[in-house]
């Protein structure tokens, strides 16, 4: 109930913010964790340092921008990136997966289902620019959009490692990952929780191409161009056509799911996976 107020807050919070940074005559808004430049291609750029962490209060953030790009009929398509150096997105926010109760982790699958539902059946054209490490959470973030571009990093790793962490990939994160590689990669990768080099994943498909670092918004913007000279209701309509069985899917069984994911992630033998994991995070820093 307390989430929901705080959602209509931030809903509010961010029109307001977005009329007032328009009539400074920047095409852009912001709230605190998402600022979105809409001059040009637009241009959603995820702030939530020091990794991207999509904890709840991002995800909204992300949730309330995307619905006000989609919203308005004179954005086609979005780049979606990242503002913090050398990480895309560090995926899910394991605090809200660790140690809360089970009211919270209902509430932030939720909102987790909400986004990718928005993202993976967006009508605008989505182009990610994946300027850094991109494990689970934002390796899906990535597989939501129509292409992907990835920096020629070998430090920036890209995947399902969620077996890794000792946690499953939900059956949607597996959907989605089967529809971009096949079958075949993605039942290894996401058994073994790989976490591809961007050569690896441009050979397997995970990312459909890899440029120089300095090149990948250049490159996002000049890939969206070409999408964007296709008309928008083919386009639209095979997006769909290609899409809505994955998001049908989960649309049938949100609430199953929701009940699926708290009584998993509730459990001790889980909750103690997690919590040797962000050990392993800290002392990782040494
Ligand atoms: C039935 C279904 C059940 C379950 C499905 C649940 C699905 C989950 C999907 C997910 O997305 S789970 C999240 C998976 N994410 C990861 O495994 C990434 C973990 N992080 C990293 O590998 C690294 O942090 C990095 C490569 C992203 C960045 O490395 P580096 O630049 O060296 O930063 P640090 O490792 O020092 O991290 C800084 C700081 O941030 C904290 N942190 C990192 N990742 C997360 C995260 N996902 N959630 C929350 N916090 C995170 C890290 O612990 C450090 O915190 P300090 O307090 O020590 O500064």
């Amino acid at each position: 109930m307390a989430l929901a107020a705080a959602r209509r807050l931030l809903l509010h919070a961010g029109s307001r913010l977005g009329r007032r940074e328009a009539v400074d005559g920047a095409r852009r808004f912001a709230n605190k964790r998402v600022l979105v430049e809409t001059e040009g291609p637009a241009v959603m750029k995820l702030r939530n340092p020091p990794v991207n962490s999509l904890s709840l209060e991002c995800l909204t953030e992300f949730t309330i921008s995307l619905e006000k790009l989609e919203n308005d009929k004179s954005i086609r398509g979005v780049i979606l990136t990242s503002e913090c150096p050398g990480i895309f997105s560090a995926g899910l926010d394991l605090l809200e997966m660790y140690g809360r109760n089970p009211a919270h982790y209902a509430e932030y699958w939720k909102n987790v289902q909400e986004l990718w539902l928005r993202l993976y059946t967006s009508n605008m054209i989505l182009v990610s620019a994946i300027n850094g490490a991109s494990p689970a959470g934002g390796c899906l973030l990535a597989l939501c959009c129509d292409y992907r571009v990835m920096a020629d990093n070998p430090k920036y790793t890209i995947g399902l490692n969620e077996s890794l962490l000792g946690i499953v990939a939900p059956f949607w994160f597996k959907d989605m990952y089967v529809n971009t590689i096949g079958h075949r990669e993605a039942e290894r990768a996401l058994q073994l929780g790989t976490l591809f080099s961007p050569a690896e994943a441009l050979k397997v498909g995970v990312v459909d191409e890899v440029v120089p670092e300095d090149q990948v918004h250049s490159k996002a913007r000049s890939v969206m161009t070409k999408w964007l000279a296709i008309p928008d209701h083919s386009r639209q309509l095979t997006k769909n056509m290609m899409r809505k069985a994955t998001a049908d899917n989960l649309i049938k069984q949100r609430e199953a799911d929701i009940q699926n994911f708290t009584s998993f992630i509730s459990k001790d033998s889980i909750q103690k996976s997690l919590h040797m994991y962000l050990e392993k995070l800290k002392q990782k820093k040494g």
